[in-house]
């Protein structure tokens, strides 16, 4: 029997419920057998995060703490190298075997930026991509995607069958949070409460994360 394993990677800087709420409806729009939340530790595309990656890693894991089909997967940590997440999925192939198919969830944002990463175009030949909308979505997208968009679509998620290289964009609860507005909040003496778990924002105050 296939294993359908769905990815989210992030940098997770923090964790909030756009997160988590999009990881459970994937969850279940795919029935994936396993959700994998994967924090990067040196993302090779942004600036240092503000916490550092055990940090990250454990508000991850603080915050999936009361769902069991929620995985964390430290497998980027583990690495001594940028987190490419090309890199992450051949190392799930490895672990997996062929009888698993990958779904590497992005939001919109990160979708519209997928060209520049490393090894772009070898991603759909390991995964298919499950795209997020996000509410404050304004990114154009470029040629290259739009065109991968026209020949990759499927309709609905049902419709997702290939072992890899399918394109499905879901249209789950929007919520507009982020962890660049989470931080900002802390920085100007603010709560973000309820945009984020309890446990989490529990974590960043006992460690003093994204103060001033
Ligand atoms: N509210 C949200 N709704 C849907 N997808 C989201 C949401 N927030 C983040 N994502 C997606 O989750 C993945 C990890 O996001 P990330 O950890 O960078 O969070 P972020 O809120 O976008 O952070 P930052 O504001 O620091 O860029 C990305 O693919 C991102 O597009
Ligand atoms: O592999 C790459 O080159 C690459 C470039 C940009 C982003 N990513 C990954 O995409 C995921 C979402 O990125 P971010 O910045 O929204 O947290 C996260 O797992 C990043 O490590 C990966």
């Amino acid at each position: 029997m296939t294993l359908r394993v769905g990815v989210l990677g992030g940098t997770f800087d923090p964790i909030h419920f756009g997160h988590l709420r999009s990881a459970v409806e994937v969850r279940e729009c795919l029935a994936l057998d396993e959700l994998r939340l994967i924090p990067n530790a040196t993302p090779p595309h942004r600036d240092i995060p503000g916490a550092s990656a055990p940090q990250r890693l454990e508000m991850v894991r603080l915050a999936t703490a009361s769902d069991d089909n929620l995985l964390v997967d430290d497998c980027e940590l583990r690495r001594d190298r940028p987190s490419y997440t090309v890199e992450t999925l051949e190392s799930l192939r490895t672990e997996l075997g062929d009888n698993a198919t990958l779904f590497l969830i992005v939001g919109w944002d990160a979708f519209s930026g997928l060209p520049g990463w490393h090894r772009w175009e070898d991603l759909l030949q390991l995964a298919s991509l499950v795209v997020l909308q996000r509410p404050e979505q304004d990114q154009e997208l470029p040629e290259v995607l739009k065109d991968l968009l026209a020949a990759r679509s499927v309709g609905d998620p049902s419709a997702m069958q290939a072992a890899h290289g399918e394109i499905l964009c879901l249209a789950q609860t929007p919520l507009a949070i982020s962890a660049t507005h989470i931080r900002s909040l802390i920085q100007a003496g603010r709560s973000p409460r309820f945009l984020l778990p309890d446990s989490v924002l529990g974590y960043i105050e006992t460690n003093g994360l994204y103060r001033p």
